[in-house]
């Protein structure tokens, strides 16, 4: 699903006014009566509501939300704010239908006394402001959506959280904008709802089809899209009737050292758990007993140095490779991931302490193969790239650079973003907080070296691999719970995850 930015949703918004054609007014019914239903789903009709609305058309949508839920017998109280004065043209048209249904009390607020009690049981609606946000709130508005966020009642946010932009909040104060538990989204999800520090005001988001015209969704460009699962499916290729394991590539894994050969085991399973025809393990000498019991499906290449990686293997031999996991950050380690990259013409999956030696190395930054895969989680990031000022620049700071390197970037945590060398963005919409534990990036980078090894573009490889790691996640923490979640259950669950994707 392409991510729109609030400007085109409002091109998107005028076009299916004009060509579908639908008055606007209709098109805010459609809208209100999607939030409606999807109310209508979760209350039962002793709910209480309390629907704060501003003068725009996100006020519109609740006063037309109140008129419906009143209408079916749901209690409900609005409250306007009229901070501009004037009402937008289908604002006031549907304050007048509610006034003439006469089912629902209107209160103004034009102080802070007039705020309403707000009991820990009811529903507070949201529908202050929407994606007209200008500027960020002060004044009068301000105080009332600290004290929306001061309640213990549920919060519903209407299309956005009222003071939240749908991109950039690098300038804004999160503490001021609404922290709903829901956000009913029209159409698409805002950019904003995918960045992790936008969490606590965009609880859980929903996204709403109000029939936006479908011809300009699909011709308007974005750089920014949400995956799914037929995404993916479509990317997949076949494993032919006839195929043997020299159509599935060799990869080198450049793993492990002294007291950290797990992650060399980890990334190793998850490769050939991915489908890779044959897997080499560069490990130093002391693992070689480990490795060699713990994954016996994979070949082991020996370093000459005891207890770090110091040199590698004729990389001829090899379709992709991978390097990082557990390597630390030695001297030694540092001069041979140098050579390598000097070497190496050939994609390169660089994470953990390959990332973290070239964030001490900046000039390696320069020299990246091109379609190298780099897979940073956020702190890692940061040594490579620096300090941002909000998430919308680090997105646009990890897009300039995947663009300028021509390197694909996945930047790891909730809705991981992956880069590609033409400066688009996709989003993962798997995973799980459980997966936040030890080892869990090591798996990711053994399925991604798979996937690469196998002939995947450097972007396929990327995009299938976070899915299905994430994918892994989900179905392995739904039978053992979250808390209980190691990344050995992820490799674990990769059959069924990849099988699922088959189906
Ligand atoms: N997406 C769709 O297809 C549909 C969206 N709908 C709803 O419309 C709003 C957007 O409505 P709009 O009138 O453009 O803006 P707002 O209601 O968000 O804002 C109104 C008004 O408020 C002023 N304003 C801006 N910033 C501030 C501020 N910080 N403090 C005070 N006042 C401010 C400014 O003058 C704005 O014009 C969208 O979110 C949906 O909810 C349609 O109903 C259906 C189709
Ligand atoms: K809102």
């Amino acid at each position: 699903m392409k991510i729109f930015t609030s400007k085109q949703i409002a091109q998107i918004d005028a076009y299916s006014i004009a060509n579908e054609p639908i008055a606007s007014i209709d098109l805010m019914e459609r809208a209100a009566t999607q939030l409606f239903f999807w109310i209508e789903k979760r209350y039962s009709e002793e709910q209480n509501f309390i629907i704060f609305v501003g003068s725009g058309n996100n006020g519109g949508d609740g006063l037309a939300l109140a008129r419906l839920l009143s209408e079916a017998k749901y209690q409900v109280e609005v409250y306007l704010v009229n901070v501009s004065q004037n009402l937008s043209v289908d604002c006031q048209m549907n304050l007048d239908r509610l006034k003439i249904q006469n089912l629902v009390s209107i209160f103004d607020i034009s102080n802070s006394n007039d705020f309403p009690i707000i009991f820990d049981d009811s529903v507070v609606v949201d529908a202050l402001l929407g994606s007209g946000l200008s500027r960020i709130l002060d004044g009068l508005i301000k105080e009332l959506v600290l004290y929306i966020n001061a309640s213990k009642a549920e919060v519903i946010a209407i299309d956005i959280p009222s003071g939240l932009f749908g991109e950039d909040n690098s300038l804004n104060n999160l503490n001021h904008c609404i922290h709903a538990d829901h956000t009913l989204s029209f159409q698409f999800p805002k950019l904003s709802f995918l960045f992790p520090e936008n969490i606590d005001c965009v609880g859980n988001w929903h996204v709403l089809p109000i029939g936006l015209h479908s011809r300009i969704i699909n011709e308007m460009e974005s750089p920014y899209q949400l995956v799914d699962e037929n995404f993916i499916k479509n990317r997949l290729k076949k494993r032919g009737r006839f195929s043997h394991k020299g159509n599935y590539g060799h990869g080198l894994l450049i793993s492990g050292s002294y007291g950290k050969m797990g992650a060399a085991i980890l990334a190793s399973k998850a490769a050939l758990r991915s489908g890779i025809g044959l897997l080499s393990t560069h490990i130093p000498r002391l693992g070689y007993d480990i490795m060699q019991t713990a994954v016996p499906e994979s070949m082991v290449s020996i370093d000459r140095s005891d207890i770090i990686f110091t040199e590698y293997p004729n990389l001829e031999d090899f379709d992709a490779i991978g390097i990082g996991p557990g390597i630390d950050t030695k001297h030694n380690s540092v001069r041979a991931l140098d050579e390598l990259i000097e070497e190496c013409d050939k994609p390169l999956v660089l994470d953990a302490d390959a990332l973290n030696i070239i964030g001490q190395n900046q000039a390696l930054k320069e020299r990246l193969p091109k379609g190298s895969i780099l897979t940073p989680h956020i702190k890692e990031f940061e040594r490579l790239l620096g300090k941002s000022y909000g998430a919308f620049d680090r997105n646009t700071k990890q897009r300039d650079f995947s663009k300028k390197k021509a390197v694909v970037m996945v930047l790891k945590g909730a809705f991981t973003a992956i880069t590609d060398e033409k400066g688009r963005c996709y989003f993962n919409p798997t995973g799980n907080p459980g997966m936040a534990t030890a080892g869990s990036g090591d798996v990711l980078t053994g399925i991604i070296l798979s996937l690469l090894s196998q002939g995947y573009s450097s972007s396929d490889a990327a995009l299938i691999g976070v899915y299905v790691h994430g994918l892994a996640g989900d179905l392995a923490a739904e039978e053992l719970g979250q808390e209980a979640l190691i990344a050995g259950d992820i490799v674990e669950y990769l059959s069924k995850a990849w099988k699922k994707l088959r189906d």
